[in-house]
């Protein structure tokens, strides 16, 4: 299969990226990365979650967020909606898109949103209808799709029903996260070639999280099994609350310099998303993520 010509990048780091975060960061902070990111070119931002704030603290004033974010046409600017509560809050805050989550592993399913994978799917139900008359876009997520931190390995036949209910109750595009980044390039073509025979690729995307190392091989991998929008997060930031020990996303600019290589286009402005990071990571304390932003910044 021939590389895709054009890749979409899904911007991640003020929702995946800062949920994880133990410092309290400002709304203004959230904004201003929100708004380098749209100067960076950026066409999709995951801009916070309408989630419990007893559960995940930092996606707290996510509406907040939303109000002070310079929106340019053509970007979307989405969140996270575990349930018709966080779908009506983000509806009230002029959200367009929403995205809703499930996990091919039970045990996730419940850490991460306290209900079943079927509790779940049940769950979304009332979104999707909801959106569908209000015409907001929904996009899903699998999480654990390569492995559970509680359950271990996560076969590709557990993952393809979840994206098939996902995508047959009306996501337009399921993505499939390696949660905890212990999946290999060998682990990611299967991914794919299984999941695939249940929704088509082009609706399919891939999130890597980089615990081992692993994420931009997985990144080519997919590339290679015809999957063309991708997850990441600037400077590499986040982890997941419900998975200790996972590191951030895939860094960003790392993913944008691979693709350049390639002569894949994206619309992103490699100089200003490094900067964008270098100043996110400065606000945090905490060194950038993003190997190609460090190599570029001791230069
Ligand atoms: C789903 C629930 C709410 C169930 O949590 P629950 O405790 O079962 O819910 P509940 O319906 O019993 O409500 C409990 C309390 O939460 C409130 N509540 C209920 N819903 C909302 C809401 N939407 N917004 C604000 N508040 C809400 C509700 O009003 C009540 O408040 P109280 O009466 O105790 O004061 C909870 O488990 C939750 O919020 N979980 C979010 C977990 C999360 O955000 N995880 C991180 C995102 S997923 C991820 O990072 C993975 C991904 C997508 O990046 C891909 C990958 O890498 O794998």
């Amino acid at each position: 299969m021939s590389l895709p010509k054009h890749v979409r990048l899904v911007e991640v780091g003020p929702r995946d990226g800062l949920q994880n975060e133990a410092q309290p960061i400002s709304v203004a902070d959230k904004v201003r990365l929100v708004n380098d990111l749209t100067e960076a070119g950026l066409a999709y931002i995951e801009v916070g979650s309408f989630v419990s704030p007893k559960w995940v603290p930092q996606m707290a004033g996510s509406a907040e967020v939303f109000a002070g974010i310079q929106q340019r046409p053509g970007v979307t600017y989405a969140a996270l909606a575990p349930n018709l509560r966080g779908f009506e809050d983000a509806l009230a805050a002029g959200v367009k898109e929403v995205a809703v989550f499930a996990a091919a592993s039970e045990a996730f399913s419940q850490r991460n949103i306290n209900c079943s994978i079927s509790e779940s799917l049940k769950r979304f139900e009332p979104i999707m209808d909801a959106a569908r008359s209000h015409g907001v876009r929904v996009r899903g997520y699998v999480s654990c799709v390569l492995g559970c931190p509680y359950e271990g390995k996560v076969s590709a036949e557990q993952v393809a029903p979840v994206a098939r209910a996902l995508h047959d109750m009306g996501c337009y595009e399921v993505s499939l996260g390696d949660t905890i980044g212990t999946g290999t390039a060998g682990d990611t073509r299967r991914l794919f070639e299984v999941v695939s025979a249940q929704v088509p690729r082009e609706q399919l995307a891939g999130h890597f999280h980089d615990t081992y190392g692993q994420a931009l091989a997985n990144v080519y991998a997919s590339l290679l099994e015809g999957i063309s929008v991708f997850d990441s997060s600037v400077a590499g930031l986040g982890g997941c609350p419900y998975a200790k020990g996972a590191t951030g996303n895939i860094a960003s600019e790392d993913v944008v310099y691979l693709l350049q290589g390639l002569g894949i286009e994206t619309g992103i402005d490699l100089g200003r998303l490094i900067a964008a990071g270098q100043r996110i990571s400065g606000v945090l304390g905490r060194d950038n993520g993003s190997r190609v932003a460090r190599a570029c910044s001791a230069q």
